[in-house]
């Protein structure tokens, strides 16, 4: 199958989150490549419509999980699937209109999952502040740049006059810093994928990962069914995700990234058989992973040569040979 170069990127903006650093930090796109989405789904839909070629959004943080607007809008609508990964390691600034003195602070704005990263520093510096969300970290900067205090000194009703968010975007909407290293975590790592419509497999490299959403009939030992497709053939799980289908209170989907790549004998064992239990399986593509970290110790009985051996067994005993 020819590969298509990627050559415009949506990603989850305005400029200066998160998501855009992760974008450079891959060398791509070449100017004008890079185009801002209001939110995920935005982007996810700017991908299925053709207008770009790819889109870059989160998908999961070391500390606040996973991104659902990514994982659901995976599993839901036309086909996308992932092509590649990357890690990015992040923390925060306190973002604020020039002259502000933090004891000045009444609303704090972020993305819910940059909140929730520095709860601790907000309980402990702004434990008044009311703390609002915002569709991105660099939203945020841009809704505090855009809020001017009135003649009496008094923030504009409505503008939030903090953001939680990178330095960059800080300085790209002319934020002063307020305070810096806000995360109750150091060190904490968000991982975003590369989004695409179906159509470019990227090729193994004995270092991939799998992602798929799987819907479950519901009836009891469903997941443990499912877990057991992966254990038995020695395929370790990276991330597990229920999530609710809307169609009532206990019906839920797996999402699911697994180590290998769908041309893997052992996972493209596992999916046959995960099509069989399921009610559906969603595949979202095979890709290199980004630490380059090989599966944990295929072992020789889940290689390859072990599933070839055993299948060209089968075909001698249904040739009617013994054995
Ligand atoms: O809002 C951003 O800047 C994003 O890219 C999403 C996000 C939010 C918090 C941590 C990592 C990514």
């Amino acid at each position: 199958m020819p590969v298509q170069p990627v050559t415009r990127f949506a990603f989850l903006g305005p400029e200066g989150t998160f998501t855009e650093a992760a974008l450079h930090s891959l060398g791509t796109p070449s100017e004008g490549g890079a185009v801002p989405a209001p939110s995920v789904p935005a982007a996810l839909a700017m991908v299925r419509s053709g207008e770009v070629d790819a889109a870059l959004v989160p998908m999961e943080n070391s500390v606040e999980g996973s991104v659902s607007p990514t994982i659901d809008g995976l599993a839901g609508g036309e086909p996308l699937v992932v092509t590649r990964e990357v890690f990015l390691e992040v923390d925060f600034v306190l973002g604020v209109r020039p002259g502000t003195p933090l004891a000045a602070v009444r609303r704090v704005a972020s993305h819910p999952h940059a909140l929730a990263q520095v709860r601790g520093w907000l309980a402990a510096h702004l434990p008044d502040a009311e703390v609002v969300p915002a569709a991105s970290t660099a939203d945020a900067a841009r809704l505090v740049a855009g809020g001017a205090p009135d003649p009496a000194g008094a923030v504009v009703a409505g503008a939030p006059d903090a953001a939680v968010c990178p330095e960059l975007a800080a300085e790209r909407y002319g934020l002063d810093l307020a305070a810096t290293g806000l995360a109750d975590a150091p060190g904490a790592v968000t991982r975003f994928v590369q989004v695409e419509r179906p159509g470019r497999l990227p090729a193994p490299t004995g270092a991939d990962k799998t992602t798929l959403t799987c819907f479950v009939a519901d009836r009891t030992g469903a997941l443990l069914d499912l877990l057991t497709e992966f254990a038995s053939r020695g395929i370790s799980l990276t991330r597990l995700e229920s999530r609710p289908t809307r169609e009532g209170l206990g019906v839920y989907s797996f999402s699911v990234d697994c180590e290998g790549h769908v041309a893997d004998r052992r996972v493209g064992d596992a999916l046959v058989a995960l099509h069989r239990l399921c009610d559906d399986v969603r595949f979202h593509g095979s890709y290199p992973r980004s630490d380059g970290r090989a599966a944990a110790e295929v072992t020789e009985r889940f290689a390859d040569a072990a599933f070839g051996t055993a299948e060209d067994w089968l075909t001698r005993l249904r040739e009617g040979a013994g054995g």
